[in-house]
């Protein structure tokens, strides 16, 4: 079919394209849009046929909930053969408004699946239910009791009929495939069981051992009121009287290989807010006996002992994940099996939502192990090498999805329920976006070889390989599709029951679900050929080349497809720029206090500078003033010379002839220092006026001879005074000349 090129990128049709459909088909039952159904020549089923790789596609059926005869509106889904339904957009004006809103499908959709289940006014619930069974569980409880892996999980919006799938109610015959598969089981394996103490261990192994025990989980349970589809098997067998009435069972037996002898082993876990509880672990006080205030106070602040949650483990031989630390109780009867049915259920996360009273509000997966034993090999009391000889185990896991829902539908606008909605919202999610990657992958796996598209992961990095490189699957994502890991990789079948309310208000929900379910049939799962004695260890597929590739090549992801590695590197991108502003605003701010820094220094120097400008001026005219009044007194000595040396003694004569060398040795002086050398210090100017080397003071008394001498010379020396004091009072003081020098 040729596809617009919107209607390829999106998947549905376009309007245009859409409107010419309508006009030729005219009718539902004519040519209808094809809205998220791949050609047969573009399914990936298809492609590993065509390359010679034997897989089956996961098996989709689709069951429609009957009317509960409240309803007012015409259903939405309709069947229209045996393995087709049609979606109609509601009548319901306000449905259909809040429909186009929402979505762009208004026209009628087809949709294919393995086989629809509507509901029949011929047919009785208990009819329905052992149909049901028939058609859908039973192929994989024989695949079981012969070896083989298999997983069926319900799929759905709430209140579509999952729970009521599973297990049923406790109406005489209205048992889900659940309990069903427990009878099954038991009515085959009737005089061929295994007693010897070995039990299962991971997901393939066996080892030495007993059950876990399951007499105190039964014993102390208290008789609460039974969540619909959980029948007590002591219940169930005893009239209102007293009489006892026969469990109704389901009476189909299968034939089973006469070489081995059979145990049965079941296990019960919880996907609760993505953590894993145990089921079958020590009994907890019945949620359901309470009142929804009390449930809800009691899983704020739970008063009982803690729930412990478990963790996952891998195992290498499968490469599969199981959960460890989980209680496996060996199974000797129907009537065992289906007591410790309803101690699991009760323990499930049950809490009323505005769409359905008794919702479930967790994933729940119920696995069954059968233990073959192989009779023909003998092994020593002690060989336990020798036990994965001897001893065989095959799983089949049911899985009670919670339903995928609006908020606004359900009521869960705040505190647990939210949380617990969003919880189940991602990972059902997840599922799907595991799913439509595994899709691709077997798509581009029919492009090139998956040694290619190694080649090209490892080397060339060009658009035409990048477009065939194999996407990882996002199994890690949640802890639901952790746990279908194993199954989707090989492990064994695939079973999906798709439950639809088509009375219900949640019409784009329920669209949602179709195309998922649309999209989930075209994915390939190659499952063992032959029922070997490990099924578990199986042969990888081309599917295990995306385990191994996210494993040995997590960081070699295709870019252009990959939802969540193209979130990453949206992600990487946003942090990038983040990064980058933030560097350059650390940046500016460091240029910021640079410049500050340097201001504050240059003030600071500023400060200093002026600071000792102002200690030199002080200096300088300390000096100036010191000198002024030596030249005073220098000049007033001279002046009285002439008189003193004729009235006065010898002495005075020797001190002014002594004073004339030092006097012009002081004058040369003055007039040389504040040219030739930084100013002296006030102290040192002080302190050589106390020293008699300045010639001022003169403490030693010459003797006559030197006198003579001196009082030779003094006509000289007076005229060199006075040249000397003219000279002092036409040069420019020291202080003058020191301020010349700074400048
Ligand atoms: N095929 C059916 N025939 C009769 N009654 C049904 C059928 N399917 C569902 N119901 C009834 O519809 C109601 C809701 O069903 P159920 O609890 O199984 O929904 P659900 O999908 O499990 O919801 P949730 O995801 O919220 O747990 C129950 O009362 C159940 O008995």
């Amino acid at each position: 079919m040729g596809l617009a090129p919107e209607e390829r990128r999106t998947g549905f049709p376009t309007k245009p394209d859409m409107a010419l459909k309508r006009s030729v088909a005219g009718s539902v039952g004519a040519r209808v849009p094809m809205s998220g159904i791949r050609t047969p020549s573009a399914s990936s089923v298809g492609r590993l046929a065509e390359l010679g790789v034997s897989s089956e596609p996961i098996q989709a059926f689709l069951r429609i909930r009957p009317d509960n005869h409240d309803s007012q509106m015409d259903p939405y889904l309709k069947a229209v053969s045996e393995t087709e339904a049609v979606l109609n957009p509601p009548s319901d004006a306000s449905v259909r408004r809040y429909a186009r809103l929402r979505h762009a499908a208004q026209a009628p959709t087809k949709y294919t699946f393995s086989r629809v289940f509507a509901p029949m006014p011929c047919e009785s619930p208990k009819e329905a239910q052992e149909s049901f069974f028939q058609r859908t569980t039973l192929s994989p409880v024989k695949d079981l009791l012969e070896g083989k892996n298999s997983l069926v999980f319900t799929y759905g919006v709430t209140n579509s009929g999952k729970t009521y799938t599973v297990q049923g109610n406790d109406k005489p015959g209205e048992a889900g495939i659940l309990p069903r598969t427990m009878d099954v089981i038991f009515n085959s394996i009737q005089g061929r069981e295994c007693n010897k103490a070995v039990r299962p261990m991971g997901l393939t192994g066996v080892q030495p051992g007993v059950s876990d025990p399951s007499k105190s989980l039964l014993a102390s349970r208290p008789r609460a009121k039974l969540r619909p589809g959980m029948g007590r098997a002591a219940d169930m067998g005893s009239g209102q009287a007293g009489v006892p009435e026969p469990l109704t069972t389901d009476p189909t037996t299968l034939d089973v290989h006469p070489d081995y002898r059979y145990s049965v082993w079941v296990s019960y876990v919880e996907v609760y807010n993505e953590k894993l509880y145990d089921l079958l672990e020590a009994p907890m006080p019945s949620l359901l006996a309470r009142s929804d205030a009390a449930r809800d106070e009691a899983e704020e602040k739970p008063s009982g002992p803690a729930r412990r949650p478990l963790l996952l483990k891998s195992e290498v031989e499968s490469g599969g994940k199981y959960v460890g630390g989980l209680k496996e109780i060996k199974v000797n009867s129907i009537h065992e099996a289906r007591e410790i049915l309803r101690c699991g259920q009760e323990n499930r996360t049950v809490f009323s939502t505005m769409a359905n009273r008794s919702s479930s509000r967790s994933h729940s997966v119920f696995t069954i192990k059968i233990l073959r034993e192989l009779t023909s090999v003998q092994l020593g009391e002690r060989d336990v090498s020798g036990l994965s000889r001897k001893y065989f185990v095959s799983r089949l896991s049911i899985v009670d999805l919670a339903g995928s829902e609006r908020i606004a539908n359900t009521d869960v606008s705040a505190g647990p329920r939210l949380k617990e909605a969003g919880s189940i919202n991602k990972s059902l999610m997840c599922l799907g976006q595991c799913l439509e990657t595994m899709r691709k992958n077997q798509l581009r796996a029919g492009i090139v070889s998956p040694c290619d598209a190694r080649m090209a992961l490892s080397s060339s990095r060009s658009d035409d390989t990048r477009k065939r490189r194999q996407s990882i699957v996002p199994f890690r994502h949640s802890k639901l599709t952790e746990l279908f890991q194993s199954f989707f990789m090989g492990d064994g079948k695939v079973v999906m029951i798709v439950n639809v309310n088509p009375y219900g208000t949640g019409y784009e929900e329920s669209a949602n679900v179709m195309r998922f379910s649309a999209m989930a049939k075209e994915v390939g799962i190659q499952v063992s050929a032959a029922p070997g004695p490990a099924p578990g260890s199986a042969d990888v597929s081309s599917l295990s080349l995306v385990s191994q590739a996210e494993s040995d090549h997590d960081e070699e992801v295709d870019e252009d497809t990959d939802e969540f590695v193209n979130m990453l590197l949206e992600e990487n991108e946003r942090l990038r720029q983040r990064c980058e502003r933030a560097e350059s605003l650390c940046q500016t701010l460091e240029k910021t206090v640079r410049d500050e820094m340097a201001q504050h220094m240059e003030e600071a120097l500023s400060h200093m500078r002026q600071y000792y400008e102002r200690q030199l001026q002080a200096e300088i005219d300390a000096s100036d003033a010191f000198l002024d009044r030596k030249i005073d007194l220098l000049a007033r000595m001279t002046r009285a010379a002439p008189q003193e040396s004729s009235f006065t003694s010898s002495e005075t004569d020797d001190e002014s002839v002594s004073a004339a060398p030092v006097l012009q040795s002081n004058a040369s002086r003055v007039n040389q220092t504040p040219r030739a050398s930084a100013p002296t210090k006030p102290t040192d100017l002080a302190g050589s006026a106390d020293e008699s080397q300045d010639g001022l003071i003169l403490p030693h008394t010459p003797s006559p001879q030197k006198r003579m001498r001196r009082l030779g010379a003094r006509a000289v020396q007076n005229d060199d005074m006075e040249r000397l004091v003219h000279h002092m009072d036409t040069e420019p003081t020291p202080s003058h000349s020191l301020r010349r020098a700074l400048r």
